[in-house]
C-alpha cells in the first residue's frame, strides 16, 4: 500500500520533489508545540477564521510531541493537522528573551509546504476579527508582515530600547547615526506574515540557520535577517502587537484593528487573570473578553467532512474552505504519513 501511494504521489509530483502547487492554492497556517494549552489558541483561531467566513482552511504545523487527543481536537474543528520535524539553532549560550522561543524555529519548517502557492502564517495566540482573505492577493515576490514595536522590557537588550527609539515613532527620539551608524532596518513582528512556500527557500532557510547564532528573538530575529530586502510592511490592522495600545495609542484605531496578537504578558486569553502589568486596562479586558466569545460560540464549531491525519479532507468533498481535496494532496499527504525509511525509493 506504502509503495503504491509513493509511487503515485512521485509519478504526479516529478519523482521526489513535490510538483508545483496548482495555482492559487492557499491556506492560512499556524503552529503548535508542546503538550500545553496553546491548542486553545488554535480553536479560537479556527473558529475566528470561520466567523470571518475565510475562504481558505487552516493548516496547523505540529511538532512530534503535540498529544494525539489534542490533534484530533484541532481536526474536530477542521484543522488540517501537518506534523513537520523540529528545527533547532545552533548550540549557543544566547539568552532568548523566552526560554521557550528555541522551539519557534520550527515554524521555519512552513516553506516546505509547497502544495500551497501563497500562505499566510498566524501565530496560535492570534485572533482574525474581520476577513482578511484579501493578502492573498497581495502581489508575489516579497515577504509581508506588520512592524514590531521596541519599547516592552523584552526589548532591553537592543541599543534601541537604550536609547528610546522605536520605529512606530522614529521621530520621537532620533536615531544617533553619528553615535551608532544607520538606523536599524524596519523589523517586523514573526507573529503574522505572508509567505510563498519553496522548497528552494525552505533549503535556504534550514541551511543558513545552522551557521547564525541564535539571539533574543529567535526565529523573529533570524526572520527579519533573512528576508530584509523584500520585506514589505503592512498595516498594523493586521496584527495588532497589544502593546501598541499603551506604547503608541496614537498609532492605534481599535475599531479598525483586524487582527489581535495576545503576545503581551498575561494576556493569552485562555490563561488570562488580569494580574500583570497592563491587563486590567479596560481595552485589554474587552479583546479577551471578544476571544472568549468566539472560543465559546458553538455554532462556529466545524461542521464539515472528518478531517484524516496527514492533513486532507477525509473524503472528496467539499473541505471547510470549498476546495476540492486535490488527488495530488491527497496522494501526498497520505504518502508523508507513511514512513520513508521503509518505503522503496520514488524513482
Ligand atoms: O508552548 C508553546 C509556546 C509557543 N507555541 C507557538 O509559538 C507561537 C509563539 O509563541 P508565543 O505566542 O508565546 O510568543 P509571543 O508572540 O507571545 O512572544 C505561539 O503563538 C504558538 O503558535 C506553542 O505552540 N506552544
Ligand atoms: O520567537 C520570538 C517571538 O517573537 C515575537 O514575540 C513578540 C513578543 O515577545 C512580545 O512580547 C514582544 O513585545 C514583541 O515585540 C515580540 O515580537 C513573535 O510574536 C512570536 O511569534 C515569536 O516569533
Amino acid at each position: 500500500m506504502a509503495a503504491a501511494i509513493l509511487k503515485k504521489a512521485a509519478m504526479v509530483c516529478g519523482y521526489g520533489r513535490p510538483a508545483p502547487a496548482p495555482k492559487g492554492r492557499r491556506a492560512y497556517v499556524t503552529f503548535l508545540a508542546g503538550d500545553g494549552d496553546y491548542w486553545k489558541g488554535v480553536v479560537g483561531l479556527a473558529k475566528g477564521l470561520r466567523k470571518v467566513r475565510s475562504a481558505y482552511p487552516l493548516v496547523v504545523a505540529v511538532l512530534p510531541d503535540v498529544p494525539e487527543d489534542h490533534r484530533r481536537i484541532l481536526r474536530s474543528q477542521g484543522c488540517l493537522v501537518r506534523e513537520i520535524e523540529p528545527v533547532y539553532p545552533p548550540e549557543n549560550q544566547t539568552q532568548f528573551a523566552m526560554a521557550y522561543y528555541v522551539i519557534n524555529y520550527s515554524k521555519l519548517r512552513i516553506w516546505e509546504f509547497v502544495e500551497y502557492q501563497k500562505m499566510i502564517y498566524l501565530d496560535a495566540d492570534i485572533q482574525v476579527y474581520d476577513n482578511i482573505d484579501h493578502l492573498f492577493d497581495l502581489p508575489g515576490g516579497y515577504f509581508y508582515a506588520v512592524m514590531d514595536c521596541f519599547c516592552e522590557k523584552t526589548w532591553s537588550h537592543t541599543p534601541q530600547y537604550k536609547i528610546g527609539y522605536c520605529q512606530q515613532c522614529p521621530d520621537k527620539v532620533s536615531w544617533p547615526e553619528d553615535k551608532l551608524g544607520p538606523p536599524p532596518a524596519l523589523y517586523f513582528n514573526a507573529g503574522m506574515f505572508v509567505h510563498e512556500p519553496s522548497l528552494a527557500t525552505a533549503e535556504s532557510l534550514l541551511k543558513t540557520v545552522k551557521s547564525t547564532p541564535p539571539t533574543p528573538f529567535a526565529e523573529q530575529d533570524f526572520l527579519n535577517m533573512f528576508f530584509k530586502d523584500i520585506y514589505k510592511p503592512i498595516p498594523g490592522v493586521y496584527n495588532l502587537v497589544l502593546a501598541m495600545l499603551w506604547r503608541h495609542p496614537e498609532n492605534v484605531e481599535l475599531e479598525k484593528v483586524k487582527v489581535v496578537h495576545y503576545c503581551a504578558a498575561g494576556s493569552k486569553p485562555w490563561r488570562y487573570t488580569g494580574k500583570e502589568a497592563n491587563m486590567d486596562r479596560e481595552d485589554i479586558k474587552m479583546l479577551v473578553k471578544k476571544w472568549w466569545e468566539i472560543y465559546n460560540d458553538e455554532s462556529l464549531d466545524y461542521k464539515g467532512p472528518a478531517v484524516a491525519e496527514g492533513g486532507v479532507p477525509a473524503t472528496a468533498e467539499v473541505a471547510q474552505d470549498g476546495l476540492k481535496a486535490q488527488p495530488l494532496l491527497a496522494a501526498l499527504s497520505e504518502a508523508r504519513a507513511v514512513n520513508y525509511a521503509t518505503a522503496p525509493s520514488a524513482a
